[in-house]
């Protein structure tokens, strides 16, 4: 990421995007800075680089507010997330730069340190993995805390975890993500169904070998619904590569994608054995939320 002189300042790669940065504290300030994002930057970045360029003092909180749409709540946003994201669902005369009359911006807001502690009681993370203790508990403690975030996906290293969220998120599901995650490593952007369909489409063409992704939860926890975000997403991936068939065939594969109790048996055993990666590409566990 880095500062620019003003709306002219020429992007450096296609993902990027400038965005401003309004400062609201105690203090005069200039009126914002305008800043480039790409696609690797987190809040905690901009944010740092929004102090640097409003030369303010580095020794203070601050936190990210999110303002979609004119009139709109302001969204203060969590550290680790991935700013491109957010921005790439705003129109598109908002994604250059535009004047804060047209509702699309952010806040840089000062924030004590108290009310920072109090807002981070549970360490979160994006991969069960990174948790400095992995213990049941605190597992489904980070699960249920990103649910409330409305933060649905989660890796446990490459295997996904996608706990179902009753209603359409469309943060997730807009087509613009396909192409963000398109020859993406697993685990560099948030967790995400598409990354797992690129994963499995990538290796199908790199190794010229078939490809298996499982998903595995109980009734009602959206298996058949992740599947269909699979196959939207591989159906699109296919599109513009020598493997056009894969859509066709794809979509002719539903009543296999349902498979009996004796493939689930078959299918863990593989697991058990430790033999998980000859047989799958990816694992995804689809979760309910329990109501109480
Ligand atoms: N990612 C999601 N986004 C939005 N809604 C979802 C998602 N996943 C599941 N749902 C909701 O939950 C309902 C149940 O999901 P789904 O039918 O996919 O479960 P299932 O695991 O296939 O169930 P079963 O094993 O009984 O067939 C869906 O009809 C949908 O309303």
């Amino acid at each position: 990421m880095s500062t620019t002189d003003g709306p002219g300042t020429p992007h450096h790669d296609e993902e990027a995007r400038v965005v401003q940065i309004y400062p609201r504290l105690p203090q005069e300030t200039v009126d914002y800075c305008l800043l480039q994002i790409g696609i690797k930057d987190t809040v905690k970045t901009v944010i740092h680089n929004a102090v640097v360029a409003l030369d303010l003092d580095s020794s203070q909180t601050y936190s990210l507010l999110e303002v979609r749409g004119r009139g709109s709540k302001e969204t203060p946003l969590e550290d680790e997330e991935n700013i491109l994201l957010r921005v790439l669902l705003w129109p598109p005369e908002t994604q250059k730069w535009h004047h804060r009359s047209q509702g699309y911006y952010f806040i840089l807001h000062l924030s004590s340190n108290e009310a920072k502690q109090v807002g981070t009681s549970k360490e979160d993370s994006d991969d069960l993995c990174n948790l400095s203790s992995v213990t049941e508990e605190e597992a489904l403690q980070v699960l249920r805390q990103r649910f409330f975030k409305h933060k649905i996906y989660t890796y446990i290293s490459n295997i996904l975890i996608a706990i179902n969220p009753n209603k359409f998120l469309h943060l997730y599901y807009n087509p613009k993500y396909v192409k963000l995650y398109e020859n993406q490593p697993l685990g560099k952007l948030s967790p995400h169904i598409f990354a797992i369909a690129d994963v499995a489409f990538r290796t199908m063409l790199n190794r010229q070998v078939n490809q298996c992704i499982m998903i595995s939860g109980e009734s009602g926890s959206g298996k058949t619904e992740s599947s269909s975000y699979l196959i939207h997403c591989l159906t699109t991936l296919s599109q513009g590569t020598y493997s056009g068939g894969v859509e066709r065939a794809i979509l002719g594969a539903g009543p296999v994608l349902e498979c009996d109790a004796q493939w689930y048996e078959f299918a863990y055993q593989q697991i058990d054995c430790g033999r998980f990666y000859y047989f799958f590409s990816t694992l995804v566990l689809t979760v309910k939320m329990c109501p109480y």
